[in-house]
């Protein structure tokens, strides 16, 4: 698909502070293939089939909002991974989206799972990941989770203050265990993406200051602990992100920490970490870096940094979650009004509410994250619009695509699918003016079949215990 960059009239920064990438389609039914999963296409009736199903019969089936997750999709990202990154180990991160199905497939795919709750690991266990590859992540762990994935047998722990350290030594010393465990160390790498989804920077609540020196303390600290066998070093330094810089810094200054650590012990760390965030495309104007360009780069990265500190080489370790599991998902939501709002000098802007919003899609409410969108059962020749698709919550914020063109004669009952929902979306969902929460469904060789049910109103009146 090409773009036109468009004249003021209609262009989205005219109209209200909509961003300058907004560019209208020349052909409004035509799908951008990099937003949706591979293989998406439109069938002979102007339908969107997503991996050999029509999400008008994935409406009609399941409801709507109705998330589809792709399998083969799924499963062909992570392999990317595990074929981009020989010998590393990928740790898919749970917490973009994790179901007992989800899980399964990542076993089998040959991923790791990083989880950072006890639901996180019940699941993933439920789902038949085994234990030792799991690794448990969290700012505030608590003793039963601890006591948990040592009793399961969770492969490491990654602590994450000197209070957690404290904790994990008194739950091994209680149940007669000892943890693998890597030290989250901030690097002060300043990532370029939402402030809310960077967590390097030293001004935030997770790991321990390279700068500070808190991190060699711990550890140090960990190195000395008879109930913990240090592995080495964890650094996550934000999400959706697009420029490998940010991962050069932390690389070398992660490297340089392996090194200072071993001035002060004489031990070298067997492991490094470097955590997820590789960004996805939201929008026709993202241009994230393949995962074979991404791991080229962190090859290189990599040697030169244990070359220059004289360090052999770790073994290494990412965490995507987003990159493996965004692209694999479509959210549908069916249009229930359409309204045209007079803006200033002419021009309008078009409202189309759907019937979810920011209670299962927080992320352009709580990151302003831009979303694109397709008329999903029909085509049109309509003129395109600017429209901004919104939810039904009783919140002005409840957008979710804050500015997309979309054919003018949208109407009622017409299906709206979003790209790039595979991943904290529904597993950010929330029960806001109590609805509901929609269902997740698997979609493999035309079949759909559902991995988390729709939530029930009397699924929520059950909670209500009270009188
Ligand atoms: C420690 C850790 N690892 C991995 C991830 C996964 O990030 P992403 O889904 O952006 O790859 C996160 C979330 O940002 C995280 O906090
Ligand atoms: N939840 C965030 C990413 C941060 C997740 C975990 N550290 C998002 O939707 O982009």
């Amino acid at each position: 698909m090409t773009h036109m960059h468009i004249a003021g009239s209609i262009h989205a920064d005219a109209v209200q502070g909509g961003p300058q990438w907004l560019t209208v389609p020349d052909d409004l039914n035509e799908l951008d293939l990099k937003l949706w999963p591979r293989g998406t296409h439109r069938d002979d009736l102007g339908r969107i089939v997503v991996a050999g199903v029509a999400l008008t019969d994935t409406a009609e089936e399941h409801g709507t909002p109705v998330y589809l997750i792709d399998e083969d999709d799924f499963r062909s990202r992570a392999r990317d991974f595990i074929t981009a990154f020989p010998g590393w180990a990928i740790y898919y991160a749970g917490k973009a989206l994790l179901t007992r199905r989800v899980a399964r497939w990542a076993a089998e795919e040959g991923l790791n799972l990083d989880v950072t709750t006890m639901g996180e690991m019940r699941i993933a266990l439920a789902g038949g990941m085994p234990a030792e590859r799991l690794g448990l992540h969290g700012n505030n762990k608590s003793d039963a989770e601890i006591a948990f994935a040592l009793e399961q047998g969770v492969g490491r722990i990654i602590v994450d203050s000197f209070d957690e350290i404290n904790r994990l030594e008194r739950a091994c010393a209680d149940g007669g265990h000892t943890a693998n465990v890597l030290v989250r160390v901030t690097t002060g790498v300043e990532a370029h993406t939402h402030e809310y989804i960077a967590t390097a920077h030293e001004d935030q609540k997770f790991g321990l200051s390279i700068m500070g020196g808190q991190a060699l303390t711990a550890l140090v600290r960990c190195h000395s602990s008879q109930y913990l066998q240090l592995r080495g070093i964890h650094s996550h330094i934000g999400s959706q992100i697009f420029e490998t810089h940010g991962f050069e810094v932390a690389i070398r200054r992660t490297m340089k920490l392996a090194s200072q650590f071993r001035t002060a012990t004489g031990v070298e760390l067997p492991e490094l970490d470097l955590g997820g965030g590789f960004g996805i495309a939201y929008t026709a104007a993202d241009t994230p870096s393949t995962t074979a360009e991404l791991a080229a780069s962190f090859e290189e990265m990599i040697d030169h940094e244990c070359r220059a500190f004289g360090i052999g080489r770790p073994h290494l370790s990412i965490e995507p979650g987003r990159a493996i599991c965004g692209p694999s998902g479509v959210a549908v939501y069916e249009v229930g009004t359409v309204k045209v709002v007079e803006l200033e000098g002419g021009r309008s802007r078009t409202y189309i509410s759907v019937d979810g919003g920011m209670s299962d899609n927080i992320r352009p409410a709580l990151y302003a994250a831009e979303y694109s969108g397709a008329l999903a059962n029909r085509t049109s020749g309509a003129d395109p619009v600017l429209c901004r698709v919104v939810g039904k919550h009783c919140e002005g914020g409840d957008i979710l695509i804050r500015d997309v063109f979309l054919p003018s004669d949208v109407r009622i009952g017409d299906l709206i699918a979003v790209p790039g929902s595979g991943a904290y979306a529904r597993s950010m969902a929330n029960n806001y003016n109590q609805i509901p929460k929609p269902p997740v469904v698997s979609a493999k060789d035309g079949v759909t079949d559902v991995m988390l049910r729709r939530e029930t109103l009397d699924d929520l009146m059950r909670l209500d215990v009270g009188k």
